[in-house]
């Protein structure tokens, strides 16, 4: 799915009144509707229910939906920001309102909210492009001093600039969950954005996809439909050399459940066979915890100091428990410098480039770099906010044609193309040590199965959020650890197989 900037997004709307001939307001009241049915299953039948509207659309679906609520028999009290300039669906949404329910606010005014009520936040969605004034901020105050059992916003958080850089003092009415129409907002993925809602959840009102190929993004939220477009068809005849021969480079002493995690998640992801480097301490632990791969060991005992030929793998992944002994960080870059074939570049080999000068220029092209936000910072430096962030790594992907996967919830997989890719499977029960090398393994396994290294990266975030999320509905978020989610990679690609 296309993730496409407000500006897009009002020409779509446009474009669908013009090709389903109907009219703004048609498409208002299917946002009402759709809002009304999904809001209902949030707020208990008795709640006392405050609604904020604005003078925009977004008020007018607030307008629209306080009606709906109140034929279902819900108390509301609606609150409309007083106006010369009411936008013409506004207008008849207040005008299918008796006129005593309307309560019209100044910004500089005392509410007399009452307390334990829940919100409904429609001042403002797409509609602005700038910082609201700060006199706002007594409006947010207190609705947030009201004590609201939850606050629910319609479209954004009003005040929230979808597709700019948020800055902590710009004025926002924070909630606890956002219906967002049709597509997530930029905004709404970065991680730095967190605090201005909890959720927010897509609400499809039908806009025409017949012309959302006219819209040009660099950016995109994959979901299970996008996935099912380039899995590949497995023919009956396969045999183990189909499913590519995948090699884990890495451990050190007492690191070397690292590999062991690496290898079983290229195994479950279905490699034809996986083989293991690690420093001969390894060897036992390797094969006594994952019988099905096969162990090479370095000459030395607690860290690798020579590695390996790759030229007979298909998938590589290196860096995993490896540790930062100066003799492997020495040989490691001497070894790299070598190679020609792609490869999964994790964990420690990050922290040994890091420290390299111009290090992007030293990894083989169409690698693929898995850096967490530390290991990122490590490599690219400080960064003044998530959107530049992002177009930092984009410049370094295309420069050097490589794949970055900044990981994280919406973990981003940016592409040797300039694209971005944000991923939608995945819970806060996977932030457990062992995790990102259980990923790791999924995209080698990948790559040796013959994907290129983007399509690699986007399936294998994909699935092992997935992964994660089956593992979670058997196992407490607490209580899972990284190999739990390679046990749930099957019903992860169950779940592709079906067509519901
Ligand atoms: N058919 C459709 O299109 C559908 C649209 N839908 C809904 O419409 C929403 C978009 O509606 P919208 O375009 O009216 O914008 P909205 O967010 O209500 O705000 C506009 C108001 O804000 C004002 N304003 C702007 N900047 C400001 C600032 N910095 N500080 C202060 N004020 C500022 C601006 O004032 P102006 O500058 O024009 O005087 C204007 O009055 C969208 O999010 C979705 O909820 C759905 O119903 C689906 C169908
Ligand atoms: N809150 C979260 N929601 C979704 N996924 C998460 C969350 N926290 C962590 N993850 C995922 O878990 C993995 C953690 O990777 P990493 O930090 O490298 O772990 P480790 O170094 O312990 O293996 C990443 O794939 C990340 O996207
Ligand atoms: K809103």
């Amino acid at each position: 799915m296309k993730i496409i900037n407000s500006k897009q997004i009002k020409e779509w709307d446009q474009l669908t009144i013009k090709h389903q001939n109907i009219s703004s307001w048609d498409l208002m009241e299917r946002a009402v509707l759709k809002l009304t049915e999904n809001i209902v299953n949030d707020i208990p039948s008795k709640a006392p229910i405050i609604i904020f509207c604005g003078k925009g659309n977004n008020g007018g679906d607030g307008l629209g939906v306080a009606r709906e609520l109140e034929k279902l028999g819900y108390k509301t009290l609606i609150y409309i920001l007083k106006s010369e300039n009411y936008s013409e669906d506004n207008l008849k949404n207040q005008q299918l309102l008796s006129s005593n329910e309307l309560h019209f606010f100044n910004l500089n005014e005392e509410l007399q909210l009452p307390e334990n009520s829940v919100i409904i936040d429609a001042i403002f969605g797409i509609g602005i492009n700038q910082p609201l004034d700060d006199d706002w901020n007594s409006i947010f105050n207190q609705i947030e001093k009201s004590n609201p059992t939850q606050i629910i916003s319609i479209d954004l958080p009003s005040g929230f600039i979808a597709d700019l850089p948020m800055q902590k003092y710009f004025p926002c009415c924070k909630s606890n969950k956002t219906y967002t129409f049709q597509v997530p907002k930029l905004g709404l993925l970065f991680p730095e954005n967190q605090i201005y809602t909890d959720e927010f959840i897509l609400l499809d009102i039908g806009l025409e996809q017949n012309v959302s190929n006219e819209f040009e993004t660099d950016y995109y939220f994959i979901q299970k439909n996008d996935i099912q477009k380039f899995l590949k068809k497995i023919s009956k005849f396969s045999h183990k050399g189909t499913f590519g021969h995948t090699l884990i480079i890495g451990g050190s002493l007492g690191k070397i459940g690292s590999i062991v995690l690496t290898a079983k998640a290229a195994l479950k992801t279905g490699s034809g066979l996986v083989t293991t480097y690690t420093p001969q301490c390894g060897l036992n632990i390797l094969q006594t915890n994952l019988i099905e791969s096969m162990s090479l060991v370095d000459d030395s005992e607690k860290q690798i100091e020579y590695f390996p030929e790759i030229k007979i793998y298909q998938g590589v992944a290196v860096g995993m428990g490896m540790g930062q002994h100066p003799t492997t960080d020495a040989n490691f870059i001497n070894w790299i410098k070598n190679q020609k074939q792609p490869l999964v570049i994790d964990a420690d080999a990050l922290n040994c480039l890091a420290k390299q000068k111009d290090c992007f220029t030293l990894i083989p092209q169409d690698s693929v770099l898995t850096p967490h936000p530390k290991e990122l910072q490590r490599l690219i430096g400080e960064w003044e906010n998530d959107f530049e962030k992002l177009e930092k790594v984009k410049k370094l992907a295309v420069f050097h044609q490589l794949t970055f996967i900044i990981k994280g919830f919406y973990t981003a997989v940016i592409t040797s193309d300039g694209k971005t890719y944000f991923n939608s499977t995945g819970n806060w029960g996977m932030a457990t040590a062992g995790s990102g090398d259980t990923l790791s393994g999924i995209i080698a396994s990948l790559i040796g199965q013959g994907y290129n290294s983007s399509e690699a990266s986007i399936l294998g975030v994909y699935l092992h959020g997935l992964a994660g999320d089956f593992a979670v509905k058997k196992i407490h978020p607490h209580s899972l650890i990284a190999s739990n989610i390679s046990d749930f990679i099957s019903e992860a690609y169950f779940y592709l197989d079906s067509n519901f």
